[in-house]
């Protein structure tokens, strides 16, 4: 009707008219409401909740506790068997891999298939033929599926989630729910908000009545791949998810080492809604997968989280094959980090001292962000030095489903082997003291103890490499060299990842803004530098930085389109000064 009536006002023609009516999807998000005479279609996104999901106490007593008991019981009393899935079908191949305790590495708890190359293309094939049927569900009500999901989550499954994630990734209940369930959660829920605040850009229309500018998000042809790390389930419900969201399909590479948990996820997508072949899931061989993707002339997108050189090998690929593209894929990636805390002489030794120990060594410092190189100045050393060795002396390493333990063990046999070869370093050269710490083992689990070392040489590979596990070195700087150890910061490591600085002097902290500007993505003053929040600290590199967690990261994975309507027919090719 509204169509029609413009058509009589301004003359477009009613087949021009029904040309661009069919050429616009009418499912898909825009920015602004419909206008009297557009055929732009009105698209609301329901109400969003912009509240962060609680961190539960599990006090002893308490009903979360006694469900995530149950839940830990029932994970552990099987092996579960998880298939590859493609279009929803399960799959199962020859080559079959297990997951086990990392606390307790007899134990098996999931048994999985690595999907072969002709599965990840069949794979391929599954989520290209989806991705422009999902592309016009409404957003809408796409979003509403993520909400129901997020429920779920929240409630029915969150302890299955947690339960996964203490036993297959050896986190402690506290790292657990701030993982696989409160970030989880908010990746989940918070898009919809996310996806609000990005797209309230509404393109200028000088005069309405003549031209009518909009914009429209819809999904990228082609598909995404999502690769995902070990050391955070949330990652992994991210890196898959959101492009789903945005309207893409995906395959999604869980890691190895994450099996169980990134399956539970998988599934309560699957309850919540997500159709079939929207995202698959493929675990797979990391190089397999990685070269037959990159193969594909239909890859749209890699969202990857992981090690520097993983991500490398891919671009690397993708660069190789850049002219079989239909699209430049987007390669999307967080990396590692070289996390510092710098201490300034005015700072409070004990949130020093505390912030350290929790960002170094929670989860045996498997966080990107952990911190794992600290500058203390030479008038604070020795209270934080005797406040670092007498807490890091203190912690409980074992079972990390006992509430006692402070953290569990490193996630398996690889990152033993490189973690050790750091302290074994450190015993070996005499720029470097261990001051706490240094004992490790792996009869039964990946046990290492949290390791403290005092290097002479700030440049020293263990002041400048990641490790990605408990170990953290200190360089003692004298105090009249505060300037040109702030320098060493970022000049001495390629990694930008997060960093902190502690002081209570407002001039110097005015002055290390300036100083490590470019030297995190995140940035903490007088706090550590792990725990950022989805929706509260958006979360990124300085070198690759697409900030997850907030709504720069939404937009990566959407292909928005400017759609000009003119409504004045154009009646002279001739322009008015030309006739006098
Ligand atoms: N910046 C961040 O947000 C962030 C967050 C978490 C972890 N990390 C980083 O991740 C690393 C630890 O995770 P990880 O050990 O799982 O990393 P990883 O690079 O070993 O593996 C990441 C994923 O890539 C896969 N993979 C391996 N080789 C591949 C290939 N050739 N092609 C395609 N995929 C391949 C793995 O199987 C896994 O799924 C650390 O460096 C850490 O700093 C960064
Ligand atoms: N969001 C996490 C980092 C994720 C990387 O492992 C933090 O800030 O601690």
């Amino acid at each position: 009707m509204l169509g029609l009536a413009r058509t009589a006002q301004t003359g477009v023609k009613p087949q021009v008219a029904a040309l661009i009516k069919h050429s616009m999807n009418p499912n898909n998000l825009m920015t602004k409401s419909r206008s009297i005479s557009s055929v732009m279609p009105e698209t609301k996104v329901p109400d969003f909740q912009t509240q962060n999901e609680p961190v539960y106490d599990y006090n002893k007593g308490s009903p979360e506790l006694k469900a995530l008991q149950d839940a830990l019981k029932r994970t552990a009393a099987k092996c579960e068997e998880v298939p590859i899935v493609i279009g929803g079908k399960e799959m199962r191949s020859d080559r079959v891999v297990h997951q086990v305790m990392p606390h307790n590495h007899a134990h098996k708890l999931a048994k999985f298939y690595y999907a072969d190359s002709n599965m990840i293309k069949q794979a391929i094939k599954t989520a290209v033929e989806a991705q422009p049927k999902w592309d016009r569900v409404p957003m809408s009500e796409r979003v509403k599926i993520w909400e129901k999901a997020a429920v779920l989550m929240a409630g029915k499954y969150r302890q299955e989630l947690n339960a996964a994630t203490m036993l297959g990734q050896s986190k402690t209940i506290i790292q657990a729910e701030i993982d696989s369930a409160a970030e989880l959660i908010d990746f989940i829920r918070l898009n919809a908000f996310f996806i609000k605040e990005c797209t309230k850009y509404d393109p200028i229309s000088p005069d309405p009545k003549v031209t009518r500018n909009s914009m429209r998000y819809r999904g990228i042809d082609g598909f995404i791949a999502a690769v995902s790390p070990f050391n955070f389930t949330a990652i992994g419900g991210n890196l898959a998810y959101t492009p789903a969201l945005m309207g893409n399909g995906v395959l999604w590479k869980p890691s190895d080492t994450a099996l169980l948990s990134n399956w539970r996820i998988f599934n309560v997508m699957r309850e919540a809604g997500v159709p079939d072949g929207v995202v698959n899931f493929v675990p797979a061989d990391g190089p397999v997968f990685g070269d037959t993707i990159t193969a594909s002339p239909h890859l749209a997108g890699i969202n990857f989280t992981g090690s520097v050189p993983t991500f490398n090998r891919l671009w690397k690929q993708v660069g190789n094959n850049i002219d079989s593209y239909v699209n430049f894929p987007r390669l999307i990636g967080e990396c590692g980090g070289k996390n510092f805390h710098f201490i300034h002489p005015s700072a409070d030794v004990l949130s020093v001292v505390n912030g350290t120990i929790r960002s170094a060594f929670e989860f045996c410092g498997q966080k990107c962000s952990a911190c794992s190189r600290m500058y203390v100045p030479e008038s604070l050393w020795s209270k934080v030095k005797d406040g670092l060795v007498a807490e890091a002396g203190k912690l409980k390493i074992d079972d990390p489903t006992d509430v006692t333990t402070f953290t569990g063990a490193v996630i398996d046999d690889k990152a033993f082997k490189r973690i050790t070869g750091y302290i074994e370093h450190a015993k070996n050269s005499s720029n470097l003291k261990i001051i706490v710490g240094g004992t490790y083992s792996d009869a039964k689990g990946y046990f290492i103890h949290p390791t403290i070392v005092e290097s002479k040489d700030p440049k020293d590979k263990i002041m400048t490499e990641e490790i990605f596990g408990p170990v953290l070195s200190c360089y003692v700087y004298k105090d009249s060299d505060l300037k040109k150890t702030m320098e060493l910061v970022h000049k001495s490591t390629k990694f930008a990842l997060t960093g902190a600085v502690f002081a209570q002097d407002e001039a110097f902290l005015r002055q290390a803004l300036e100083e490590f500007k470019m030297a995190a993505g995140n940035f903490y003053i007088n706090d550590k530098s792990t725990g950022s929040v989805v929706g509260q600290q958006p979360f990124g590199g300085g070198r690759t930085n697409d900030k997850a967690g907030g709504p720069h990261y939404v937009l990566r994975w959407a292909s928005p389109q400017a759609v000009k309507e003119t409504f004045a027919p154009l009646r002279d090719i001739t322009y008015p000064y030309m006739k006098q």
